[in-house]
């Protein structure tokens, strides 16, 4: 049967550039994209381990409708060329863990504005689509932090559900190097808005709010690097995986929602394949029943590693550290992220389905599977001497 659109029209095969295809949710779009839709996809990062599988070998049923370019849009000439073949850019590179972004806020700003800028003024003088991947981040702080502990003003959702075309965007000062991220992902978004009112230019942008999943960031001294520090499904993994205490920075108080990748992939499968939907619109895409602090968070991913794995949580699972400590000078935080549905639910009936408790289940047993052999290898090894 012909696939449709939401409006019931067949949906005609188009050609996609995705610019950070090999990341964590660029993976996941190539999947969905090669597993469920007649889509080509014109695969652009430095990296390719994370979508390998969907490369190799010739004979998977995909094959040809799927090409790898090893290509840094910092400096390649074949940038536009690559824009120009497709019908529709999706921009997904940037430094996005905030472990960078107040200890190396240059590389940050540069690659989340300067970096994007040609993809945009490509895509806008030859007319192609874009969807831009901003943030949840660009709200910054809640109105309700402002106000004082106690008030009850600070239950009231209208001091902290974000909405897309009502919340104002909140960050701390410049010495508070976290928001180089916030802020430089929203000037671009400033950019593409205004390249829609003056240019025409065709753009959907998407904020993310704390998708989680397999293959999210890196296990630090297995696929990534000792010293690194991924965003805290990864950091919260590498500590179960080695029965280590989880690290709570200032408490673990701040508040996040977290939704399931495969939900919000579903989220982006409409936008592109709606363009009259999502054209000239900024979408939410979170899942705002799945709010917990990042203590609670420790706890239930303590537990729920304990069954998947079968071995016994240790005595005290967490352990408090200042975000000086954790992440170093210029740290700052988002205290708490829920999104307003309202317009994507009207624009593309979207809603998240997976509970907290079975997205933290599904990627336990991946990390156990993918990482713990490893880990255990990892541990055993004789530390060298120097
Ligand atoms: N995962 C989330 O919850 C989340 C939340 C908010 C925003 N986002 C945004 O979504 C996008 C994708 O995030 P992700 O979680 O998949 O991150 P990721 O780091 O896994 O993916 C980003 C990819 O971009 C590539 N890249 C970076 N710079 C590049 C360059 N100069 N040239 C070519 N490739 C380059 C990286 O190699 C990486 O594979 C980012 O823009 C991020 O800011 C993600
Ligand atoms: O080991 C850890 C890691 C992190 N944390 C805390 O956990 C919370 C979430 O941290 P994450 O690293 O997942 O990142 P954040 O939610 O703060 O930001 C993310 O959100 C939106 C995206 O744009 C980015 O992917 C990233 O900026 C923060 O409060 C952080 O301080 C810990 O308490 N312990």
């Amino acid at each position: 049967m012909a696939r449709v659109d939401l409006d019931g029209r067949a949906i005609a095969p188009m050609t996609i550039c995705m610019i950070g295809a090999g990341g964590f949710i660029g993976s996941h779009l190539c999947e969905k994209l090669m597993a469920e839709t007649p889509h080509k996809v014109l695969a652009l990062d430095v990296y390719n381990d994370k979508i390998r599988h969907l490369l190799e070998p010739e004979s998977l049923p995909w094959a040809g409708r799927i090409q790898f370019h090893r290509i840094n849009i910092k400096h390649d000439s074949r940038l536009e060329g690559l824009i120009k073949m497709a019908d529709l850019t999706i921009n997904l590179a940037a430094i996005c863990t905030p472990a960078d972004y107040n200890t190396r806020p240059l590389d940050t700003i540069y690659s989340n504005f300067i970096d994007a800028l040609p993809v945009v003024k490509y895509c806008s003088e030859n007319n192609k689509r874009l969807i831009h991947f901003s943030t949840c981040e660009v709200y910054g702080k809640t109105i309700g932090s402002f106000l004082p502990k106690d008030s009850p003003l600070r239950q009231d959702p209208a001091y902290f559900v974000l909405k897309e075309d009502a919340s104002p965007c909140i960050f701390g000062p410049i010495e508070k190097q976290r928001w180089s991220y916030a802020c430089a992902k929203q000037l671009i978004e400033r950019l593409i808005y205004a390249e829609g009112a003056e240019n025409a230019l065709e753009f959907t942008i998407v904020r993310p709010f704390n998708w989680i999943g397999p293959r999210m960031d890196f296990i630090p001294g297995i696929d990534g690097p000792s010293e690194g520090v991924p965003r805290v499904l990864a950091c919260f993994s590498n500590a179960l995986l080695r029965r280590e205490q989880l690290k709570l920075v200032d408490g673990g108080q701040s508040q996040r929602t977290f939704i399931y990748i495969k939900d919000a992939i579903e989220a982006v499968l409409l936008m592109i394949e709606n363009p009259e939907r999502a054209n000239g619109h900024i979408f939410n895409v979170g899942n705002p029943n799945n709010e917990v602090t990042v203590r609670q968070l420790a706890e239930m991913m303590t537990q729920i590693y304990s069954k998947v794995s079968g071995e016994a949580a240790l005595d005290v699972p967490t352990v408090d550290v200042s975000s000086k400590e954790f992440y170093g000078e210029g740290y700052d935080d988002s205290d708490k992220r829920i999104p307003d549905m309202t317009i994507i639910n009207r624009q593309l009936g979207w809603d998240p389905k997976t509970s907290l408790w079975d997205l933290l289940e599904a990627t336990l047993t991946y990390q156990h599977k993918t990482y713990a052999e490893a880990i255990k290898k990892a541990m055993s090894r004789p530390v060298a001497s120097s």
